[in-house]
């Protein structure tokens, strides 16, 4: 594993350009090397990385890496066929060392196409199920976010307009180097959290990563699927059912630091590009500054119950809020994903204000969000707040809590009394997410690291 004190940024950055083209397909692979089946192996593309391992041998250019390669590709394809990975173990090793033992995997129901505007994207070839593992992947680079930009070295000094560029994309003054690989950082890079109770420390180790894979996923302020970290593993997960040939997308931003309406000025601050998914262009401006508006009231509300606990005025002047919003919405895509945001905003609220009575009021307001909206959009805003590593909001059992009030409705407030709290949570999550394991695991972890028994 290189650090950036002894890096060779030339290697990566050929590696990476072989990788990238050969994933993007943006140029036929000609003759068979060694790098050509790593970058194969290391995209979690098998059947191509055997293909020029046969080739290598068929040249008589079997050398001991390939030979480790291709006992990789076996240990691969045995881990892939059982589809499982340990999470447990993986957990307990990045508590150790980020740097995790895992072979990549990517979906065989996915592929790269080309996504208009957006250059390319991944897509699913057949329906795919909510909680699939679309990809795991293990970073390509990482490198610890303070320090990355002071450890690289200087070699091209950038020109006043790049740098302005680039401080007006990621702030902060830094000296810049070999731009192209900050740049892939970028615009292709995620920060992480190698382990997870690190982002319940302060000044705890956070990291930027760069994959191979899942950079090739687009994004969407609507997304249906979501990542994680253990350690310096990624995992893509659906969070609702996918369609043949339909887009899967990631939220680049993490939602519960970002209302919606704020997003696309985010992802223009920080990703430099104009958001072109669905809901944004359903929305028109006139639209998105109403919104704002709102947004800027319901955040003043929220802010002023923090304090006290919300009265039944506070709840019924949100509900106002959240009616205006749907009919703002009433044609978009993205009126269940606004207003299921509003009303997980309004039951968080009442849930950390710690009175019993607004414990069930958020219950009512959870009741109402999924009368209006379903299970399925529920999901999708559970599968973001929950999953999301760096999300502050779920830190606590309280707050899992308040999200999952929502779901709650469906399953348990429906059919009585809700007499054990963490076990309904439990039972809900479990629901939910038709016990995918994933998310299972996840929960516990969360709850335990929480101090929750
Ligand atoms: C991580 S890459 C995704 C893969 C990229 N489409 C490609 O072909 O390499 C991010 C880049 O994809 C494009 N992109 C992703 N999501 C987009 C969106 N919602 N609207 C417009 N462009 C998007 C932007 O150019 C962005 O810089």
């Amino acid at each position: 594993m290189d650090t950036f004190q002894n890096f060779d940024c030339t290697k990566h950055l050929n590696m990476l350009k072989s990788a990238l083209c050969q994933i993007t397909k943006y140029e036929e692979i000609k003759t068979p090397s060694f790098e050509a089946a790593q970058a194969y192996y290391n995209v979690g593309k098998l059947e191509e990385c055997e293909q020029v391992v046969l080739e290598l041998q068929k040249n008589d250019m079997v050398t001991k890496a390939v030979k480790k390669l291709q006992q990789n590709i076996q240990i691969q394809k045995l881990q892939i066929s059982e589809g499982k990975y340990d999470y447990k173990s993986m957990v307990e090793e990045a508590k150790v060392n980020f740097v995790v033992k895992c072979q990549n995997y990517v979906n065989p129901n996915i592929e790269i196409r080309e996504a208009g505007n957006k250059r390319f994207g991944y897509f699913a070839k057949s329906k795919i199920e909510m909680g699939t593992k679309l990809i795991v992947e293990k970073a390509f680079l990482i490198a610890e976010q303070q320090q990355m930009f002071q450890q690289l070295l200087v070699k091209d000094q950038l020109k006043d307009s790049q740098m302005a560029q680039y401080k007006a994309l990621r702030g902060g003054d830094i000296s810049l180097s070999f731009f192209n690989l900050q740049e892939k950082y970028s615009k292709n890079g995620f920060s992480s959290f190698p382990r997870l109770e690190d982002e319940l420390k302060k000044d705890s180790l956070k990291l930027e990563v760069l994959t191979l894979s899942s950079c090739t996923i687009n994004h969407s302020c609507l997304p249906n699927a979501y990542w994680y970290f253990i350690g310096d593993v990624q995992f893509i997960i659906t969070q609702r059912q996918i369609e043949e040939n339909e887009q899967i997308f990631l939220q680049y931003v993490d939602p519960s630091q970002v209302t919606f309406v704020k997003q696309p000025d985010e992802i223009r601050r920080l990703f430099g590009f104009e958001c072109e998914c669905e809901m944004c262009k359903n929305m028109t401006q006139q639209q998105r500054a109403e919104i704002s508006k709102l947004t800027i009231h319901l955040e003043m509300k929220i802010k002023a119950q923090d304090k006290d606990g919300a009265t039944q005025n506070d709840i019924s002047s949100v509900e106002d809020i959240c009616k205006r919003v749907v009919k703002i919405f009433d044609e978009s895509c993205a009126r269940r994903s606004a207003l299921l945001h509003y009303y997980t905003e309004l039951s968080y609220v009442l849930q950390t204000s710690g009175n019993i009575s607004n414990i069930r009021k958020a219950i009512d307001v959870g009741i109402k969000a999924l009368e209006s909206f379903g299970i399925d959009g529920a999901q999708a805003r559970i599968g973001q707040l929950v999953m999301i590593p760096n999300a502050k909001h779920y830190m606590n059992f309280q707050a899992v809590g308040a999200i999952l009030n929502i779901l709650s409705f469906c399953f348990i407030v429906s059919k009585g009394e809700v007499k054990n709290w963490l076990k309904v949570l439990e039972q809900v999550f479990y629901k939910v997410t038709g016990g995918c394991d994933d998310y299972k695991y996840f929960l516990k972890n969360r709850l335990e690291i929480s101090g929750v028994k």
